[in-house]
């Protein structure tokens, strides 16, 4: 002590600590302003050339995003950057779709690591490796995916139990804020599929399911106001990352004392559904895995995109409600035929599938993994106006000679899926477009929900395009299945039409204020046929 003391006491010792402090200070600083300025011979939008800071960009991209999007490429560019909150982003136009949806060198990991602080303590669902991630997809294509036949009855008989909770059988008309209770309903339902009856009805973990996300959306966006030499000591401070820590610390508490009851039971345990819990194990022999993160992770993607899609259906719905009798009949007749709901009746059911892809066509869900509520929104995180959010890892020269830089965030334009020339009058709801389509001779199954393509990329596309597509199509089938045969439903506002999502930056997010009026009705359907048991 008496050392450091005394070297302190010698000016020049102390002059040089200041220096060597200041130039930390400063070089951390110029990395920043590195970092937000435009890359080098790539046309920039949105951004005057006297324009010295970025900030009027950045608003500019925030509030007219779309018409940015379309004046870059009215220009005739098929790549240009435009500025968002954390950084410029290079926009590409979906021409180039083919040869950057499997490209190796453009990550959709790093991406999402960067943008949302990977390694921070809280930040654990963004932090995991590409191995984890490997495990986490075989999981949901080999398992999940795969068990679909035999989950039909169990998410049925979920989503019942789950209704009656949340929506009660009200005999006159009920008003209920439709979107913020919904991520509550899914991820009890989504819950129940992925951990099993004990964890789904768990209120604290139901919490970290739907919270965590909004949490981590707020944190990050918090956290980037800070220069990034503070951003270290910053982070333990903001309320969002401390919730975030503590949501961490529960969903390890629950999850691990359900595996060490599973441990323990062992054989006895035997004839339990099997579920992710099971199978992330099964996938992964080999290495350990975090599986309190990978549930994380999966709450991350699975609960606000579903609940988003639900919430713009329904809002369609109530906004043309010719749509309900023809979706009804359609229920009735598939288990009519059926007799008991399989994973084929939900194929069969064209309708409904049409409706969902046109709801998501129109509204597409943000895919910043997840859509949480307004509020919570800045710019961040991309896609839907824009798609396909990746990082470049190597300088990357595309067929034209055009070059995106190593290092350089990118999303691909989204504007085809509101394109004249691929679905005419595409500003306009026609919930059975995609049915139509369906009836042409040689088109029957390219254009169903699940069926990624160039021209609808509301679940991503090529490599990376949601693995969890097939399970979301499922559950959401089911949902509207038992909301169509108990509950009438309508706007609580008379009269009034359907409620424009707002726009922030490339994100597209549903009306979260609306509500809607529920009253029971009487199925047309013998509800056992769904699982239900008479009580
Ligand atoms: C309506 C509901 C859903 C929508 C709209 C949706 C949308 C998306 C989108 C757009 C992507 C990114 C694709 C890309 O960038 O190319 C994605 C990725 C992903 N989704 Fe979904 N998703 C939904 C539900 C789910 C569910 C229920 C699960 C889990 C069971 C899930 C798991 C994943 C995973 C793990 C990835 C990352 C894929 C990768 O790393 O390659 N998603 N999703």
């Amino acid at each position: 002590m008496t050392l450091v003391a005394d070297l302190f006491d010698n000016t020049y010792v102390l002059q040089g600590v200041l220096v060597a402090v200041a130039l930390v200070i400063l070089s951390s600083f110029s990395r920043d302003l590195a970092h937000g300025l435009p890359y080098k011979n790539i046309p920039v939008v949105g951004r005057g050339n006297w324009e010295i800071s970025n900030k009027k960009a950045k608003n500019r991209f925030m509030n007219s995003a779309r018409e940015l999007i379309m004046q870059g490429f009215e220009q005739g560019r098929t790549m240009f950057q435009v500025m968002f909150s954390f950084a410029p982003v290079i926009i590409l136009h979906p021409k180039y779709l083919n040869e950057i949806k499997s490209h190796p060198d453009l990550s959709f990991m790093e991406a999402n690591k960067k943008a949302f602080f990977a390694g921070y303590p809280g930040f654990d669902a963004f932090s995991g490796t590409q191995e984890d991630r490997v495990v986490i997809i075989d999981m949901i294509n080999k398992k999940l995916t795969q068990s679909l036949g035999p989950l039909a009855i169990p998410l049925s008989r979920e989503t019942s139990d789950m209704l009656k909770k949340s929506l009660g059988e009200p005999k006159d008309w009920e008003c209920h804020s439709f979107a913020e209770e919904l991520p509550y309903m899914v991820a009890r339902i989504s819950s129940f599929i992925f951990m099993g009856d004990k964890i789904c009805r768990d209120e604290a973990w139901i919490n970290v399911s739907v919270n965590y996300v909004i949490d981590a959306f707020i944190a990050a966006r918090d956290l980037r106001l800070w220069p990034s030499i503070l951003q270290p000591l910053v982070h333990w401070f903001l309320p969002r990352a401390k919730a975030m820590r503590k949501h961490i610390r529960v969903a390890r508490q629950i999850i691990n004392e359900e595996l060490e009851t599973r441990a323990k039971l062992g054989e006895k345990d035997a004839d339990r559904r099997r579920d992710t819990l099971d199978w992330m194990r099964d996938i992964n022999e080999k290495q350990p895995l975090d599986i309190p993160r990978a549930q994380i992770g999966l709450s991350l993607a699975a609960i606000h995109t579903t609940s988003n899609l639900v919430t713009n259906v329904l809002y369609d719905l109530a906004a043309y409600p010719e749509y309900i009798q023809p979706l009804r009949d359609e229920i009735k007749a598939i288990m009519e035929e059926d007799g008991v709901l399989k994973k084929t009746s939900l194929t069969k059911m064209k309708m409904m599938d049409s409706v969902l892809k046109e709801s998501q066509r129109m509204n597409p869900v943000s895919m910043s993994k997840s859509s949480p509520p307004l509020h919570v929104f800045h710019d961040d995180i991309l896609t839907n106006a824009a798609s396909l959010h990746r990082l470049a890892s190597k300088d990357i020269r595309l067929s034209d000679g055009l070059t995106i830089p190593k290092g350089a965030n990118m999303v691909v334009s989204a504007h085809t899926m509101t394109e004249e020339s691929v679905y005419p009058e595409a500003n306009s709801y026609d919930g059975f477009r995609f049915y139509k389509i369906r009836q042409e001779p040689g088109q029957e199954n390219k254009h169903q929900l699940v069926m990624a393509s160039k021209d609808h990329l509301g679940f991503g596309y090529g490599v990376h395009a949601c693995p969890g597509r097939f399970f979301a199509s499922n559950e959401i089938k089911i949902i509207l299945t038992h909301l169509l045969m108990k509950y009438d439903f309508k706007f609580a506002e008379e009269g009034r039409s359907r409620p424009k999502s707002f726009e922030l930056g490339t994100e597209i997010v549903c009306d979260h204020r609306v509500k809607l009026l529920f009253k029971a009705r009487k199925p047309e359907i013998d509800l056992s046929c769904l699982g239900e048991t008479s009580q």
